[in-house]
């Protein structure tokens, strides 16, 4: 058993193995429990189809602003958003792929470079969706909830808003840029489970004794975080852990890449919280306090005009940090 302060790392190849299942969905709890955040291995994502959006990911950030800019991010979460373009001026850039299954065909909201791929980048949606609802059905396992679709049955695929394939690109610079910026701000994410794929290390969570913690980067680990939703809706049992990546835990002369596969529950649905035994304490989100009965499209709502104003026609559906 590892001990309280090491970055938990659990192997979920045997997680459809239904004499492994419950140890299994009871480990990757705990560790959302204590931590917010966990490497998984074993997981059924190949490698060769991470490697290869990586590749596109990287020749995409590499082209002139010219060739990215013209197509920012909509209201359907798809576009790019440049360095020290967004709100927090962080030296990063992404490019979001948001919206339903199908989505991806509006050609017209890609830049030109995806137009070919947006088949490959479904795909690849699709297989993170897969693995967020078998971590949604571990998670109510390892609860004992009667339904052990609970969680995942909120999460269809093809209902809502959709979910969202972030790809980012911390670029390396010759000098430091002229800002007192960061890479990116302490946030916590939106939604239900984050799958995040990394190339390099330099993302900080804040861990368990309150300090801020390199999370390891492993080869074909996939980190895993929990989202403001789902953290509420578990009755805090799993937690929504702030992250961030800074100029010193990636100075400003290294390059890093990562993606990030946000999975959220359906708009409508209704967080009654899943009381633990105990009365639970106030939720407080991005300085909101979030109160039981609310949908997690209020939810997302909420946080975005909190973040964005109450100018609702710009602003994007997922949170852009
Ligand atoms: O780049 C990273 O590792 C962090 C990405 C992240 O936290 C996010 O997109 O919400
Ligand atoms: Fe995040």
């Amino acid at each position: 058993m590892a001990d309280q302060l090491t970055f938990p790392i659990i192997d979920v190849s045997e997680i459809d193995n239904p004499d492994r299942q419950l140890a299994i969905a009871k480990e990757v709890t705990a560790a959302c429990q204590k931590w917010g955040f966990l490497l998984i291995k074993g997981h059924p994502i190949p490698s060769s189809d991470i490697d290869a959006l990586f590749s596109l990911s990287k020749a995409f950030f590499d082209l002139a602003e010219d060739q990215k800019e013209p197509w920012p991010i909509n209201r359907q979460s798809i576009g790019y958003v440049g360095s020290l373009k967004d709100r927090a001026r962080d030296d990063k850039m992404s490019m979001w792929f948001g919206g339903l299954p199908g989505s991806l065909d509006d050609k017209e909201a890609l830049p030109p470079f995806w137009r070919a791929h947006s088949e490959k980048v479904e795909a690849f949606k699709h297989q993170c969706h897969s693995l967020v609802v078998k971590l949604l059905v571990a998670f109510a396992i390892a609860m004992d909830l009667p339904d052990r679709n609970f969680f995942a049955d909120a999460h269809g695929e093809h209902v809502g808003d959709g979910n969202s394939l972030r790809m980012l690109m911390y670029p390396a610079r010759n000098e430091p840029p002229d800002t007192t910026g960061s890479r990116m701000q302490p946030h916590t994410d939106s939604g239900s489970v984050t799958l995040l794929f990394q190339q390099a290390a330099g993302l900080e969570v804040l861990g368990p004794a309150g300090e801020w913690v390199k999370a390891p980067c492993i080869k074909d680990c996939i980190l895993i975080n929990i989202g403001d939703a789902l953290s509420f809706w578990s009755g805090t049992q799993l937690k929504a852990t702030l992250h961030r990546v800074t100029f010193d835990g990636l100075p400003f002369n290294q390059e890093r890449q990562s993606m990030a596969y946000f999975g959220k529950a359906n708009p409508d649905t209704v967080l009654q919280p899943v009381l633990p035994g105990k009365a639970m304490e106030k939720y407080m989100t991005n300085g909101l306090e979030v109160q039981p009965g609310i949908t997690v499209g209020e939810l997302s709502e909420m946080i975005m005009t909190s973040i964005y104003g109450s100018s609702v026609s710009t602003k994007p559906q997922q949170v852009a940090v």
